[in-house]
């Protein structure tokens, strides 16, 4: 690729809009931890780990990251995880970033729902002291759960309300259609959180369909699939409705056979808010820049492609005005000082 276009990827400033928190799990750390825990992982070393992470659709690789958060116990392991992942975000020049939690996979193994967001929220007040990262809370219900234990798990949440901006749904989607969850995503609005929702990853574009008109999603992750439907695509542009698109997700889990395939530069000719993401970075391979980089180069992105991608980021964050002028005024003045 072309230097000058590696490098305005590298240095513009971003908002990450889709990692999970335990998917930033690197396995160094996870080392780490399973030994200062006396807890045995079934994997002898790193490189073992590291070669274990080959999968042939979402479910492979969701049953070794859910196998891997069992190691995380304590409210510094919660710390430590996140500390680090914003740590690396920031050197990708992440400005904002929205993690989310999966709660339910450490509330099912005894870990208190207490220890998981006090770790993760100190951590993220420190970054921003230290590091000036800006950042924000999103709690994800597992669909392959039921919805009684997903509205247990929101009833756990509201004394942290102050701490979480938005409510998603993730984990096995075939099968869970986002109207699963439709009673519950009613009470998530009323207590005053932000709806997203995972659809159209493996699932169909008519599962994009029920995440915007069922549980009134405000923003869609991944969404590859709405490309099937040119009413949902115009919908999308319409409505605003953005999606946080994972390129290298995609292509570990087998969604695309190669990078080539995602339709984002359509996405981007058609007026969707359409942003970049790393999803689980631990396991797919690569952080933020790695996902703009390669998928730049599959997909022939240009320089104001790239600034679109970014600009779109803080345009589908959930942040206050006020921060979303100040971040835009950074992007502009990058690229207008960019030479
Ligand atoms: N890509 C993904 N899809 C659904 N659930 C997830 N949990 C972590 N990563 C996920
Ligand atoms: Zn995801």
């Amino acid at each position: 690729m072309d230097e000058n276009l590696k490098r305005y990827i590298e240095s513009i400033p971003k908002a990450e809009l889709h990692v999970h928190i335990e998917g930033t799990f690197e396995p160094e750390l996870m080392f780490e931890m399973a030994t200062r825990n006396s807890i045995a992982l079934r994997y002898g070393s790193v490189e073992e780990v590291r070669n274990a992470y080959r999968f042939n659709n979402l479910q492979d690789f969701l049953d070794i990251y859910y196998a891997a958060a069992s190691v995380l116990v304590h409210e510094e392991d919660f710390y430590d995880l996140t500390a680090s992942y914003l740590r690396r975000a920031l050197a990708d020049n992440v400005i904002h970033t929205e993690i989310f939690f999966d709660p339910q996979t450490h509330t099912a193994r005894g870990i208190s729902f207490s220890t998981v967001i006090n770790g993760i929220t100190r951590a993220m007040e420190d970054a921003r002291k230290k590091w000036g990262i800006s950042s924000k809370l999103i709690m994800c219900f597992l669909r392959h759960l039921s919805e009684a234990s997903a509205s247990e798990t929101l009833q756990s949440a509201l004394p942290y309300r102050e701490k979480i901006i938005a409510v998603g749904l993730d984990s096995s989607e075939k099968g869970h259609p986002p109207g699963k969850f439709f009673n519950v995503f009613n009470r998530v609005r009323e207590e005053g959180f932000f709806a997203v929702a995972h659809a159209g990853e493996e699932g169909p574009a008519e599962y994009v369909w029920e995440a915007i008109d069922l549980l009134e999603a405000e923003r869609i992750d991944h969404g590859v699939r709405s490309i099937d439907d040119p009413i949902l695509m115009e919908e999308l542009c319409d409505r605003e409705i953005p999606l946080t698109v994972c390129p290298l997700s995609n292509l570990k889990l087998k969604v695309v056979k190669k990078l080539e395939e995602l339709p984002v530069k359509i996405f981007l000719d058609n007026g969707i808010r359409v942003t970049l993401n790393s999803d689980d970075p631990a396991y797919f391979g690569g952080y933020i820049n790695e996902n703009y980089l390669q998928t730049a180069e599959a997909l022939g992105l240009s320089k104001n492609d790239i600034f679109t991608l970014a600009r779109n980021s803080f345009m589908a964050s959930f942040i206050t005005e006020p921060e979303r002028s100040r971040f835009l005024e950074k992007l502009h003045d990058f690229d207008q000082s960019f030479s």
